[in-house]
């Protein structure tokens, strides 16, 4: 019931993919099938006449199984003549078949990529476009290894899917061709087929159970994966490595060890195939030559169906294997699927941005975390447009979650937060007038040109330039070995820590923001450069609307206008700030 429920939702998702291509691989299976079908449609008056081509005692045109006309045609041909007429017509037929097959064998691969490839992007958008709330409650691995090992799975059941469809229209062809030589023999066939369909039942549960291990078993090695490469230095420079190493074969003997329980499952089901199939044969063959008495050409022909039949319904109950072996992948995108789409947000970033006029009110703002008893209290605050505004509080106080709260990132659970009067979470286009540089400034593998244009690529390098300055970040990347286009490495690995947060306020400050919003951003910098920084914000002054956390505030005490402070989850009122006084923040 559930695998049949899976198997539905599969197929749905793959003819709403697409309809045309699949109908069309589907018709490709047919006419191959027919051509097949009609090939050895053509062996059967071959073999009935082989022994009678050479006198010319033919049987009446009726009894050659092919449409009279043929029939007249071919019995008026000398012997010889007809002999080879017919086999070229049987190789004509199959050449034409096999044409057919190699186009289809090219065509599922395609269908099959194109409709990963659309699995894939629609996670991929889905998961941008749902709310972080919900996408911090789940481990990243979760995602990767839907993204990389299910779906590969899925793609190569879905191919195994579209094999088995060929191999299931052929059957009812051969089944034709056997019941026209002998019905009973081939009913006999049928009925021997369907029971042991039934029972090995068990092993389509058994490959259900093992797919969902698999898909487990790749989840937890991809959160080992990740972890391990995300503290690699750290793991090195403690000399841990044993103990991930230890982590690690654990998590592969189960894989390994799932992986391997379904080669048992389908090699098992191979060998009862051949054997039952083997003996099915030697039963037919007595009870066709013994007690029905059929003709050798007869028994010929059936043996040289149930032989070619056999394989293809082996084949096709290992398809099915794999196939129900893939479906827990399947269930998994679209369990993931749903559920990031259920938590889509509602802003349209497409929408452009507009200027920050007033700005912004918290109004009895509270928020907490899921699974977690820490709340984020904003009962009245005002932070006004264009001033710089420095954020401090102990840690763990409340600040990050006070500045996603500022950004979007997270909805309060009750009071509002309205900018220029327009509640934040029903503006379009708030995310295009923000900028937001975090404690880990995400630098990814590529040049400093990629970095500071999103991997896009349609901006001038003055503005680059102009943003570099702006970031006091000139200097470090005209003396890069190849300035813009020098590759950074992964996660910027390349550029000391201070580099790669100057390039992060490069990049933020390209999108010229209305609002600036910095968390802990000189975290990583000596003081020579946080000043820098400092001085680079203190540029902007007047200019945009700046919201900085910093632990140093009395070294940026020149750059703002006001400070927010933050207790224990509270967050204060906003306070002008009165540089000269020794102690400026109480
Ligand atoms: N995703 C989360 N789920 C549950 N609790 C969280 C989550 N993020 C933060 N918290 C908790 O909320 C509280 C405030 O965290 P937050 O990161 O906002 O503090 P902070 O003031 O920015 O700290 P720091 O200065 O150390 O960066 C902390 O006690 C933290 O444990």
């Amino acid at each position: 019931m559930i695998i049949n429920s899976s198997l539905t939702r599969f197929l749905r998702a793959l003819w709403q993919f697409d309809a045309v291509s699949l109908s069309y691989n589907l018709l490709l299976n047919i006419a191959a099938a027919a051509f097949e079908g009609i090939g050895f449609m053509a062996l059967l008056p071959l073999l009935k006449q082989i022994h009678q081509f050479r006198d010319d005692n033919l049987p009446a045109p009726d009894a050659w199984a092919m449409p009279a006309y043929l029939a007249e045609w071919l019995r008026a041909l000398p012997a010889d003549q007809r002999l080879l007429a017919m086999l070229c017509a049987f190789f004509g037929l199959i050449g034409l078949q096999s044409l057919l097959v190699t186009y289809r064998e090219q065509h599922s691969p395609i269908l099959q990529l194109r409709f990963v490839d659309h699995m894939r992007m629609a996670l991929f958008r889905a998961l941008a476009e749902s709310r972080w709330r919900f996408l911090a409650l789940h481990h990243s691995s979760e995602f990767v290894s839907v993204l990389t090992n299910d779906l590969q799975r899925v793609g190569i059941g879905c191919l195994f899917f579209l094999q088995l469809i060929s191999q299931l229209v052929i059957f009812p062809v051969y089944f034709t061709v056997a019941f026209a030589m002998s019905p009973v023999i081939s009913v006999m066939a049928m009925l021997m087929g369907v029971l042991m369909w039934w029972g090995l039942r068990s092993s389509s549960r058994a490959s259900r159970q093992n797919g969902i291990e698999i898909s487990r078993a790749n989840k937890n090695l991809s959160n080992d994966v990740q972890e391990f490469m995300g503290g690699l230095k750290l793991i090195k420079i403690h000399g841990e490595a044993e103990g991930y190493m230890q982590r690690f074969s654990n998590v592969m003997a189960d894989l390994s060890g799932h992986l391997q329980a379904f080669y048992v499952i389908r090699s098992r089901l191979q060998s009862v195939y051949r054997l039952v199939g083997a003996l099915a044969l030697a039963v037919l063959t007595y009870v066709s030559i013994v007690w029905l008495h059929s003709p050798p050409e007869t028994l010929l022909v059936l043996i040289a169906v149930f032989a070619r039949l056999l394989p293809q319904v082996a084949k096709v109950h290992v398809g099915f294997q794999q196939i129900w072996n893939m479906l827990p992948a399947f269930d998994n995108w679209l369990y993931w699927l749903d559920a990031c789409r259920e938590q889509r947000e509602s802003l349209d970033d497409n929408k452009a941005a507009r200027t920050l006029r007033d700005g912004i009110v918290f109004n009895n703002v509270r928020y907490s975390h899921p699974q977690s008893r820490q709340v984020c209290s904003v009962p009245a605050l005002f932070i006004p447009a264009r001033k710089t505004t420095v954020v401090t509080g102990p840690s763990g106080s409340g600040k990050t979650t006070f500045l996603d709260l500022l950004s979007g990132l997270q909805r309060p659970d009750c009071g509002s937060i309205a900018v220029d009067g327009e509640l934040l979470h029903s503006q379009a286009g708030w995310r295009r007038m923000l900028a937001y540089v975090p404690q880990d400034c995400a630098i990814f593998d590529g040049s400093v040109r990629d970095n500071l244009n999103w991997g896009a690529n349609d901006m001038a390098d003055t503005a680059f330039w102009r943003a570099l300055e702006q970031a006091a970040a000139g200097d470090f990347v005209r003396n890069l070995p190849k300035g813009l286009d020098t590759w950074v490495g992964e996660r910027g690995v390349r550029l000391s820590g201070g580099e790669k947060q100057r390039l992060a306020l490069a990049r933020a400050l390209l999108r010229q923001p209305e609002l600036l919003v910095l968390d802990e951003a000189t975290s990583a910098l000596d003081s020579d450069n946080q000043q820098l920084i400092f001085e680079a914000i203190r540029a902007l002054k007047g200019q945009l609307t700046v919201v900085i956390v910093t632990h140093h505030y009395y070294d940026i005490r020149h750059a703002v206008d006001g400070y927010i402070r933050v207790e224990q989850g509270s967050v204060g009122t906003w306070q002008a700030v009165d540089p000269s006084a020794e102690n400026y923040i109480e």
